[in-house]
């Protein structure tokens, strides 16, 4: 599948952002269609060392099973560890280009970007794809700068190439549309679907508003 097509239904997810057992709702999230997953662990609760691993590894396992490739936030030798596809770093994380020099050929890297310049350089820096956000206010990340609005999105999407872009930040099924059409190719959530009572249910909402916009 096109990477690009793999943003449409972007779930990422660390076990403290769940309710219950964080595989249970990784696994109603594959089947309600997600077409990619982050495995984010971090703040507080979070597993470390030896736990972290072995839930990263379950995720692997798991989204290998529903077919959908699984990327680790941040830590670039944990997602070499457990054979992941790829891995989402922000501005603060390790560069694009170190990344790039002892990965895999085809490891996906994706960076996180607030503004068109940092949007731009990603892009330079040969990034597979660019997180755009926060869109919208969030709880879940701590240290979130200003939200962007769709205006941001519109600017961003107007100064890079054609480089696949992914929203993130406070983004509810109502969000949808505007998102892609401001010039998102998909949209990427935590709280919409972790906390959902239905995983299952919430992302195959998304995934239906993000069908009827994107063909
Ligand atoms: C798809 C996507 N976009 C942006 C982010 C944020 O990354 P970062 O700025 O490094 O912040 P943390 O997630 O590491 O707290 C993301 N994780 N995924
Ligand atoms: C990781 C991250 N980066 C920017 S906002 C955000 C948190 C997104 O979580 P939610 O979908 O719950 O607002
Ligand atoms: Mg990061």
């Amino acid at each position: 599948m096109e990477l690009k097509n793999n943003l449409r239904t972007y779930f990422i997810m660390g076990s403290n952002n769940c309710k219950g057992d964080p595989l249970d709702v990784l696994e109603a999230a594959l089947k309600g269609g997600i077409s990619l997953f982050q495995f984010r662990e971090k703040g507080e609760d979070a597993e470390i060392g030896k736990e972290k691993k072995d839930l990263a590894f379950q995720m692997k396992q798991l989204c290998t099973k529903y077919n959908v490739p699984f990327i680790v936030n941040d830590d670039v030798s944990l997602a070499l560890d457990v054979g992941a596809d790829g891995v989402h770093v922000g501005q603060e994380d390790e560069s694009v280009s170190t990344i790039k020099k002892y990965s895999p050929v085809d490891f996906i890297v994706g960076v996180s970007a607030t503004n068109v310049d940092e949007a731009i350089q990603a892009e330079k820096d040969g990034a597979d794809y660019i997180g755009i956000g926060p869109i919208y206010q969030t709880s879940t990340k701590a240290d979130a700068k200003t939200p962007i609005g769709l205006d941001g999105i519109s600017q961003i999407r107007e100064y890079v190439g054609g480089i696949p872009l992914v929203a993130i930040g406070g983004i509810k099924p109502e969000h949808v549309r505007d998102i892609i059409e401001s010039g998102a190719d998909g949209v990427s959530f935590i709280t919409a679907v972790s906390q959902a009572g239905s995983p299952e249910n919430a992302v195959i909402e998304i995934k239906k508003l993000v069908d009827s916009v994107v063909y």
